[in-house]
């Protein structure tokens, strides 16, 4: 198990310090192998304590891994994509779930015959034709017809299930509710239909054992003596992908109304490959944008000021929300952009990502990483770090992204995205940053205009779960109360 993977990293010729928290002999492992919101706490107190520092993270199951913090580094690891690239280490721990394409190789001992690849796994010309057609999806006239017409009515259906949780005066998990708008959004304007029930458990569930590959050294073996509902749950998902891909290619796609699926068929022969690249977004955009909306409202239930700033804000424009009119790039929409973005800065929906590098480089902090080194960074750390964000880094704070002018009209000023490495930065920018905005601030928009929330169970912390992104771990349980 323990591997030889070239040199370790140094710095000043010496080899590069370990992190603080590291035990003799296994280094990281056992915070590896802890709760994830455990790790992510400690490294957020790493950074907290040493500044923009970088360090080595050690274990033996590991190939040379380093931390970095500095948005200066991150800023060189951004720019130079192809040298930090997605990497084997990576990349084998997400075949299964956005890269194997043959059904039949899941579910038995044949060999795995790794074809396709879903575009976070993707790298070349694959990467290339996958992010054009996903930009051209992203346009935005594109996003703009999604939140006009296909939005509405899921809003709609929303207010209805939350109406009945208010008359009978029960309780519902807001978690759920959004994870299920976000499904039946996605579902439609990405593959045509609504996926079932039984997908998205199965998707959820393979998403989770995939996270647990990246802080488990022995998952191989794990997997083959435990792994049933993970095979299970794979097969599901790579179901799903053929039935709508074939679905899609027998049909005549409507010029100016193509879905993803047909987006990624224009240009994409293999329709094994397709159907990866294009399951890769029930990960990539329905999880992301309706944990950050789950997230948002937490931190707004936490205070109640900013709540009462964001609905004197929103009053005025309140009819625009529900017809999908309201626009993010709208001057007086300001505070609501700089809630979502601060409460995604706290709680950032992708809070670990990793490279590898593919040749000798050296950081601008004067790092030298030798080809097939592991580099971290944590976007959940990074926001807690008083050397980007000063000394109240930890509070929940929209204003630190707005500017006011003397007549007190607020500007939303962006961070850089080395600052604010939330949806990533460089030519592997998140293609559906403006999307998951415009949809996360209109449904957001019109839970806060309409609804009161008692959070149920409001003492203690809420941890991020284990998944590969950052669901709310137990989700998000309210009793809503209609506004008068
Ligand atoms: C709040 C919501 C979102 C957040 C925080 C987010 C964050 C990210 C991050 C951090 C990455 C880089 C991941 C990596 O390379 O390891 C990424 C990539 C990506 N995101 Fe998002 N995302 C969000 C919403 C969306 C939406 C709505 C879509 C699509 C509709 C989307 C599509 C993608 C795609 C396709 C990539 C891969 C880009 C590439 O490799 O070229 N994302 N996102």
């Amino acid at each position: 198990i323990v591997r030889e993977h070239g040199k370790a990293p140094r710095k000043d010729g010496k080899r590069l310090s370990q992190a603080p928290g590291a035990l003799p002999f296994i280094g990281y492992t056992a915070r590896l192998l802890q709760p994830r919101y455990k790790l992510l706490d400690h490294l957020a107190h790493v950074q907290a304590e040493t500044g923009l520092k970088t360090f080595e993270i050690p274990s033996p199951f590991l190939p040379p891994t380093i931390l970095i913090s500095d948005p200066v580094c991150l800023e060189y690891v951004f720019r130079e994509h192809e040298i930090f690239a997605k990497g084997t280490f990576f990349r084998s721990r997400m075949y299964d779930l956005f890269g194997m394409s043959k059904v039949k190789a899941i579910s038995g001992a044949a060999k795995l015959e790794i074809k396709g690849n879903g575009i976070l796994n993707a790298s070349g010309s694959l990467w290339h034709s996958q992010r054009k057609a996903g930009v051209k999806f992203l346009s935005i006239a594109n996003v703009a017809r999604f939140s006009n017409e296909t939005l509405p009515p899921l809003i709609e259906d929303m207010h209805q299930q939350l109406g009945a949780a208010d008359s009978n005066g029960g309780t519902i998990d807001l978690q759920d509710i959004l994870l299920n708008l976000m499904s039946k959004f996605f579902g439609l304007v990405a593959y045509d239909t609504v996926p079932s029930a039984d997908l998205v458990r199965a998707f959820d569930e393979a998403s989770a054992w995939t996270d647990s590959r990246f802080m488990n050294p022995f998952w191989r073996l794990y997997e083959a003596l435990f792994g049933q509902s993970l095979r299970r749950a794979l097969q599901t998902v790579k179901e799903f992908g053929h039935k709508v891909v074939t679905k899609a290619s027998e049909k005549a796609s409507v010029p100016g109304r193509e879905t993803l699926l047909d987006l990624l068929l224009e240009r994409i022969p293999d329709k094994d490959t397709v159907a990866d690249a294009a399951t890769t977004y029930m990960s990539a955009g329905r999880d992301t944008t309706a944990q950050a909306m789950t997230w948002s409202l937490y931190e707004l239930s936490r205070s109640p000021e900013v709540l009462g700033a964001l609905l004197e804000n929103l009053q005025p424009h309140a009819t625009t929300t529900r017809s999908g009119t309201l626009r993010t790039t709208d001057s007086h929409l300001s505070y609501i952009k700089a809630a979502f973005a601060e409460a995604l800065r706290l709680n950032p929906s992708v809070p670990l990502i990793m490279r590898e590098t593919s040749q000798e480089c050296t950081l601008p902090d004067g790092t030298i990483l030798q080809p097939g080194t592991i580099v971290v960074w944590a976007p959940y750390a990074m926001a807690r770090s008083p050397a980007v964000w000063s000394k109240d880094a930890g509070d929940f704070k929209p204003e630190r992204w707005l500017s006011y002018d003397a007549s007190g009209h607020a500007t939303f000023m962006p961070r850089s995205a080395s600052e604010y490495p939330v949806f990533h930065g460089g030519p592997r920018i998140c293609i559906g940053k403006s999307m998951a905005e415009v949809v996360g601030c209109q449904v957001l928009a019109e839970l806060v205009l309409n609804w009161d929330f008692e959070v149920v169970d409001k003492e203690g912390r809420r941890h991020v779960g284990e998944s590969l992104t950052a669901p709310m771990a137990g989700g998000l349980v309210v009793r809503p109360r209609r506004r008068i």
